[in-house]
């Protein structure tokens, strides 16, 4: 009996006629369904229909989209007008994640102080900055391709890089530019032109890094190798003492592992290990084609025009610098003194709600026009609860979302400056790296 797609109620009427139900282990060997709260629905079938654009559901394929649908909509999930797309329940074994009511209501004062009829995207004033960057990055490369490479120049195209990956592919991977989702997605390619692969960093943020922030095993930001200590969860290394003084170097050479190493994980379709959803391979071709093309037209082509040293150092001068502005700031908004992290023995428990998990575990810094230059990602609180809002609201909802949070007992973090922030990471990164049982004079892990 297919349930009533007019009532709330349909849902319910199908589990009383003893519809299928699905374990959880079930429905990851399912990537054409999703789980919504204690229903699962027929992902395949609705990704075409989504107003949002079908890569972001198909990423969700075989997963729990339950609070992926609440941070990205800022309301509760339509049940009734889903109801053509269900397939059966979450099976009575399992825990279903529910939507958080606090979060809901955070979202409902948010919603009202949004300009009328914009939707939280883009306003037009924004389309220049994103113009602006384009013709620079394009007109620098194109004239060091024409009449050579100089260092200076080359650093300065490693901003512009970076400036695109806060301001345009960051929001249009977030589908936070446009209503029109083809708008969103051509845009994230921008992801690809400045060196990075879109479906990955779909799988790394979307999917994996903005529902796990910070969880000891989840998030992939916080999977170090052995290389940096970042919370206490991870085993303790000799050189972990010394990771203050190679972490800001560090974030310079970590442009070699998104150019080169990353193939491996695309043509792998996985990411630290996790699995892209099998539903979302069409996104495969374009994705290798985007990586081919970016080595191509940025390391052959000056090289192939000019194989000399100097060019060489100059390409290493855009990623790097490229690399460490947005690894900075990324890194100094979830790694502070003080900073939660989520699962067996972080400080908050995965049952904590979605808003304290999000809000414990980032950190603001600076003001409007640090969200100016790098798209309102020095507002990482308000980024994390609203990743769908575009970054010009940020800075005008941050005193809404304080005043909510700090109500509700969370901490709220906001550093004054950036030498602030830093030195809290700084801090952190002491603490982590200090001999675990040291400072007592204990034993070592
Ligand atoms: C993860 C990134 C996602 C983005 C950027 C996104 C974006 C959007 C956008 C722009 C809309 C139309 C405007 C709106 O209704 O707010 C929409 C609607 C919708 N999306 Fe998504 N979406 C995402 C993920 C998902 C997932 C994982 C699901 C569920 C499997 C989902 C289910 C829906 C539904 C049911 C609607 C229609 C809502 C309604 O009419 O009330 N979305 N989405």
């Amino acid at each position: 009996m297919p349930p009533s797609a007019a009532s709330e109620g349909g849902v319910a009427e199908l589990r009383a006629a003893e519809v299928a139900s699905y374990t959880r282990k079930a429905v990851d060997e399912r990537p054409d369904l999703t789980i919504v709260g204690d229903a699962v629905y027929d992902a395949k079938a609705f990704r075409d229909e989504h107003p949002g654009g079908a890569h972001f559901v198909s990423l969700f394929g075989g997963r729990d989209a339950t609070e992926a649908f609440m941070e990205y909509h800022r309301r509760a999930w339509p049940k009734a007008r889903m109801s053509k797309f269900f397939v059966g329940s979450l099976d009575a074994s399992e825990k279903p994640t529910q939507a958080d009511s606090a979060y809901l209501r955070l979202c409902a004062e948010v919603n009202a102080l949004l300009p009328k009829g914009s939707g939280g995207f883009a306003p037009p004033s924004y389309w220049l900055k994103a113009a602006a960057l384009v013709v620079a990055a394009v007109s620098i490369e194109g004239y060091m391709l024409l009449r050579g490479k100089t260092l200076l120049l080359s650093v300065f195209l490693g901003l512009v890089f970076a400036w695109i990956g806060l301001n345009i592919q960051h929001d249009a991977n977030h589908g936070a530019l446009s209503r029109h989702s083809v708008i969103n997605y051509c845009l994230g390619y921008a992801q690809d032109w400045i060196g990075g692969n879109m479906v990955l960093w779909l799988q790394e943020h979307v999917v994996m890094h903005h529902l796990h922030t910070n969880d000891v095993d989840a998030d992939p930001d916080q999977k170090a190798h052995g290389v940096l200590r970042l919370k206490p969860t991870d085993g303790w290394m000799p050189w972990h003492a010394l990771q203050q003084l190679y972490i800001l170097p560090g974030e310079a050479m970590y442009a070699f592992k998104l150019l080169f190493l990353d193939a491996l994980e695309l043509l792998a379709w996985r990411w630290e290990g996790e699995k892209i959803s099998p539903l979302a391979r069409a996104l495969f071709a374009p994705a290798v084609a985007c990586k081919l093309g970016f080595w191509a037209r940025f390391v052959a082509l000056p090289l192939w025009l000019q194989p000399t040293v100097h060019t060489a150092l100059c390409i290493c001068a855009t990623v790097c610098t490229g690399s460490f502005y947005l690894a900075f700031f990324f890194f100094i908004s979830h790694n502070f003194d003080g900073v939660g992290s989520v699962g067996p023995k972080g400080s908050l428990p995965r049952s904590a709600t979605f808003v304290q998990r999000q809000v414990e575990t980032s950190s603001n810094v600076g003001g409007y026009w640090l969200g100016v230059l790098n798209g309102g990602l020095n507002f990482q609180i308000e980024h994390h609860l609203f990743p769908r809002l575009h970054h010009s609201y940020y800075a005008q909802i941050a005193p809404v979302v304080r005043t909510h949070i700090e109500k509700l007992g969370f901490k709220y973090r906001h550093f004054p400056t950036v030498g602030s922030n830093l030195s809290s990471m700084l801090q952190h990164m002491g603490k982590m790296g200090t001999r675990p049982g040291a400072e007592k004079g204990g034993k070592a892990e």
